[in-house]
């Protein structure tokens, strides 16, 4: 991908299920309504769960079209989780991106790794619940999977929580707010230190100019 520095932040957000990832990017693009920052919508060939919208939550496609979509190179990055297909559209990343937008992608340890060789300049953010047993508690509050299904998903946890050495940052979330003020705090240090550098660069330019004229 091409860079300029005006280019927004990409931020990978990892969490094995139910930790909370969804809830803080959320809660966090509340807090910043203005256009600045965007979750991306991945595609999946998962079935959609009761009250998630195609388009809004995922783009739901039949595995035949995903893996069409593949062979295109249509992804940023892809991988299998819990059996299925999950997918970052490349296009809708770069443009978004070129507008100068933040993004943050709610996607697992196979895609982080994908996405830090295509794109090293990601800032990384795993979520880790207390507990397992409080991850546990999650999984049922949210009152949307079987118990076969979450029987699945703690088997995992403990595999995808294996590979938090390998991000930037480790966020407990345990208490809410107080972890929506820590991953509020990473973006927001980070966009400070982009802006700074821009405005480096700029002022470097500025007296490039200068002396050349
Ligand atoms: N690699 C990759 N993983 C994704 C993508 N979208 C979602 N995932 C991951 O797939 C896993 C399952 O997601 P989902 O079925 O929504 O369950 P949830 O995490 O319990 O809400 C989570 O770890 C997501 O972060 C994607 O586009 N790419
Ligand atoms: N810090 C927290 N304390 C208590 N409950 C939480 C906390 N963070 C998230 N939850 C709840 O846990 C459940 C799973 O959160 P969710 O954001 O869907 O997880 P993920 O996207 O990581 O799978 C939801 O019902 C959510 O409201």
């Amino acid at each position: 991908m091409t860079t300029s520095t005006a280019d927004g932040n990409l931020f990978i957000v990892a969490a094995p299920s139910g930790a909370g990832k969804s809830s803080l990017i959320r809660a966090l693009l509340e807090r910043h309504n203005d256009g600045s920052m965007q979750v991306s919508v991945s595609c999946t060939t998962r079935a959609p769960r009761p009250g998630e919208v195609d388009g809004v939550h995922y783009h739901f496609l039949d595995v035949e079209t995903f893996q069409r979509k593949i062979e295109e190179n249509a992804f940023y990055e892809w991988a299998k989780v819990f059996d299925n297909y999950y997918g970052t559209s490349r296009l809708v990343i770069e443009e978004t991106l070129q507008q100068g937008i933040d993004v943050f992608l709610d996607i697992d340890w196979q895609g982080a790794r994908q996405v830090r060789e295509a794109y090293p300049q990601a800032q990384s953010i795993f979520i880790v619940p207390p507990s397992l047993e409080t991850l546990e508690q999650r999984l049922r509050s949210r009152g949307q999977d079987s118990d076969e299904v979450i029987a699945g998903r703690m088997a995992k946890a403990q595999a995808e929580m294996s590979h938090y050495h390998e991000f930037d940052y480790l966020l407990v979330n345990d208490d809410f707010n107080e972890s929506l003020a820590n991953f509020e705090h990473i973006v927001l240090a980070r966009r400070q230190r982009m802006a700074l550098q821009q405005s480096r660069h700029a002022a470097k330019l500025k007296d490039l100019l200068a002396n050349a004229g």
